[in-house]
C-alpha cells in the first residue's frame, strides 16, 4: 500500500477536483460520512462534541456532525477559526448544519462542561497543518489530552504533521483516527504513530490510479506486502535449491552474535549456511554449531579475522555461496576496514552488511566504496550506525538527532547516493532502495530492543537473498517477518523478557501465521 505526504495528498485532491471533476464537496461528504460510521460503531451511545478548524479538515468534521445528529446523537460542534475566514466548503456545510439546527459555537477556549462525558471528534486541523501550534490551542489540545475523553482524529490527529510525524508544538491524541485514500506518512513515524491509535484508511472516492500511482515513492510493509513474497518450497528439491549463505561474523567475546545469525539464516529457510570465523575461536564453534558448518579464517592472533580472510573467503564463495552476512560481532580493526573494501569490490555474490561491518565502513572506508560493489549490498544500521556512516565523529550527535528526526530523507538519500539497498533499524523500521522508494514496516514492538535481535535480522535477509529474492523483497520480507516473529514472542512472553534468540524461535510461528 502507498503511503501519501501532506502534500502529495492534497495533490491528489486537487487533481480528483479539478482534472477529474468530482467536487471537493462530494468528497467532503465521504469523508465526514465515514467519520460519523466510525464514530457510531466504536461509540454508540455517546454524546458526541466536534471540535473543528475552519479549513477542509473542520469541513469533514461538520458532515460527521450532521449525519450523527441526524441518527439521533447529541452533538455540540466548537469552531475554533473565525466566522468569516472558513474555506469555501466548510462554509457551506457550516450553513448547512445551522439549517439541521445542530448547536454550533466559534470558540477560543473550552472547559470541562463541554466535553463531560463526550467523545471528542477532532476536526481542527488536517493534512493542511503548515506551522507550529500556538496561542490558545495550545491549551485546548492540552485540555483534551488531560481530560481523558475518547477521541476520534479526523485525518489526521491536529498538530501531528502529516510528513514527519513530528508533533508541531501541541497535537491532539487520538483513540482512532479515520484517514482518506491514503495512509500519511505522519502516522507511521514517531510520535505521530502513537498520537494516531487505531488507524482507518476510508476510501472516499478518490481514482485508483491517483492513489496506485508510481509518483508516490513511500509504501508499506504490511501482511499482504509480506504473503507476496514468501520464498516457495517445492516437493521435488533438495538443500541446494535454499541457498547457500556464508555467515561472516564473530570475535573473541562476541561469538553469541554469529552464531544467531547463523541459526536465523536456517530458521528462514536457509538449505545450508556456513559459519566463517576467526580460525583462534574455531574449536569454540565446533563446540556449539549444529546444522551449521564452520570455515576457519585467518585472524590476527587476538580473536579478529585479518587481511589473509579475504583470499580464504573469495575462493570459497566462487560457485558455491548465494549470500553473504557479514559484521555481527566481528570486531573494528584496521584489518577489517580492509576485508570490508576488498569484499565490497569484489564478492560475486549480495552482501548484507551489518554492526562491525558498517562501523568499519563509517571508521575507515570512504562510503563513495559502495558505489563500487560487483554485487549488491544490503546494509542494516541502526540509528547510531546510520549517524556514524554520515558523519565525522565531531558531528555524530547532531547526525543522531537528524535520523532521528528524519528517517525516512535520510535513508532514502543514502540509498541514492551509495546504490546500497538500506535497511534503516529502528521504530519504525525503514528500507529504502536506489531508485528512491523507501518502505515503512508495521510489526515489531519495543520488546526487540535487545542485543543480538539485529544480528538475527541479518541472518534472516541473508537467507532471503540466498533463496533468490532480490535485495528489495529480501529486506521488505526480512524485516517484516522479523518484527512479526517479535510480536508473536511478546505476545505469548511479554515485552520485557524478550531476548534476540526468542526471535529466532518464534519465526517459524510467524512463517505459519503468514501462510494462513
Ligand atoms: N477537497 C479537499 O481538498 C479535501 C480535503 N479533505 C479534508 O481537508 C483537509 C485538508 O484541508 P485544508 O487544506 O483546508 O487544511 P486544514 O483543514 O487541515 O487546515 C487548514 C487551515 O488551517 C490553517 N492553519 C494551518 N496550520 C495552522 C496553525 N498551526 N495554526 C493555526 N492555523 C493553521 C491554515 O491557514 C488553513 O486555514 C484534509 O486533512 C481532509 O480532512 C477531505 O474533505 C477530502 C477532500
Ligand atoms: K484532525
Amino acid at each position: 500500500m502507498k503511503v501519501a505526504t501532506g502534500q502529495e495528498m492534497r495533490e491528489i485532491d486537487r487533481i480528483t477536483i479539478e482534472d477529474y471533476g468530482i467536487p471537493g464537496l462530494v468528497l467532503m461528504e465521504r469523508a465526514g460520512l465515514a467519520v460519523a460510521l466510525k464514530v457510531k460503531e466504536f461509540y454508540p451511545d455517546k454524546k458526541i462534541v466536534i471540535l473543528c478548524g475552519g479549513g477542509n479538515n473542520g469541513g469533514d468534521g461538520i458532515v460527521a456532525a450532521r449525519n450523527l445528529h441526524n441518527w439521533g446523537f447529541k452533538v455540540n460542534v466548537l469552531i475554533f477559526a473565525k466566522k468569516n475566514a472558513l474555506s469555501a466548503d466548510c462554509n457551506t456545510q457550516y450553513q448547512i448544519a445551522k439549517k439541521f439546527g445542530i448547536p454550533i459555537e466559534f470558540r477560543d477556549s473550552i472547559n470541562e462542561r463541554d466535553i463531560h462525558g463526550a467523545v471528542v471528534i477532532d476536526a481542527i486541523f488536517g493534512t493542511g497543518l503548515s506551522r507550529y501550534v500556538k496561542g490558545n490551542l495550545i491549551e485546548v489540545f492540552a485540555f483534551i489530552n488531560a481530560s481523558g475523553v475518547p477521541v476520534v482524529a479526523v485525518d489526521i490527529p491536529s498538530g501531528v504533521s502529516s510528513d514527519t510525524g513530528e508533533i508541531l508544538g501541541e497535537a491532539i491524541m487520538a483513540d482512532i483516527t479515520v484517514t482518506f485514500g491514503l495512509p500519511k506518512v505522519g502516522h507511521f513515524l514517531h510520535p505521530g504513530a502513537e498520537y494516531s491509535g487505531k488507524l482507518f484508511v476510508e476510501d472516499i472516492g478518490f481514482p485508483a490510479e491517483l492513489i496506485c500511482s508510481e509518483v508516490l515513492k513511500v509504501n508499506l510493509i504490511n501482511s499482504q506486502t509480506a504473503s507476496s513474497l514468501i520464498p516457495a518450497r517445492y516437493i521435488n528439491s533438495h538443500k541446494g535449491d535454499y541457498g547457500h549463505v556464508l555467515v561472516i561474523a564473530g570475535s573473541k567475546g562476541k561469538t553469541g552474535a554469529a552464531l544467531m545469525t547463523a541459526k536465523a539464516c536456517l530458521r528462514s529457510g536457509s538449505g545450508l549456511v556456513t559459519l566463517a570465523v576467526p580460525e583462534s575461536l574455531a574449536n569454540v564453534f565446533q563446540d556449539r554449531v549444529t546444522e551449521e558448518m564452520t570455515l576457519p579464517l585467518p585472524d590476527d592472533g587476538r580473536g579478529v579475522i585479518s587481511l589473509k580472510a579475504v583470499d580464504v573467503i573469495l575462493k570459497f564463495i566462487a560457485g558455491k555461496i548465494d549470500a553473504i552476512a557479514v559484521g555481527p560481532g566481528i570486531g573494528v580493526s584496521s584489518d577489517m576496514e580492509r576485508v570490508m573494501t576488498e569484499l565490497i569490490q569484489k564478492s560475486t555474490v549480495p552482501l548484507v552488511i551489518d554492526a562491525d561491518g558498517i562501523n568499519s565502513i563509517a571508521e575507515g572506508v570512504p562510503r563513495k566504496i559502495l558505489t563500487k560493489a560487483k554485487s549488491p549490498v544490503i546494509l542494516t544500521p541502526h540509528t547510531g550506525e546510520m549517524a556514524r556512516l554520515l558523519s565525522a565523529s565531531s558531528t555524530k550527535g547532531q547526525w543522531s538527532m537528524e535520523v532521528r528526526k528524519n528517517r525516512i530523507d535520510i535513508a532514502r538519500a543514502f540509498s541514492k547516493e551509495t546504490g546500497a539497498y538500506l535497511v534503516l533499524k529502528g521504530t519504525p523500521t525503514i528500507v529504502a532502495n536506489p531508485e528512491g522508494s523507501v518502505f515503512i514496516n508495521t510489526t515489531g514492538n519495543p520488546g526487540m530492543a535487545t542485543a543480538g535481535s539485529g544480528d538475527v535480522l541479518t541472518g534472516i535477509i541473508a537467507s532471503l537473498l540466498g533463496q533468490g529474492l532480490n535485495p528489495q523483497n529480501a529486506s521488505l520480507f526480512g524485516v517484516y517477518m522479523h518484527g512479526l516473529a517479535g510480536d508473536i514472542a511478546a505476545e505469548s512472553i511479554g515485552e520485557h523478557s524478550l531476548i534476540a534468540s526468542d526471535i529466532i524461535g518464534f519465526l517459524p510461528d510467524a512463517f505459519l501465521k503468514l501462510q494462513g
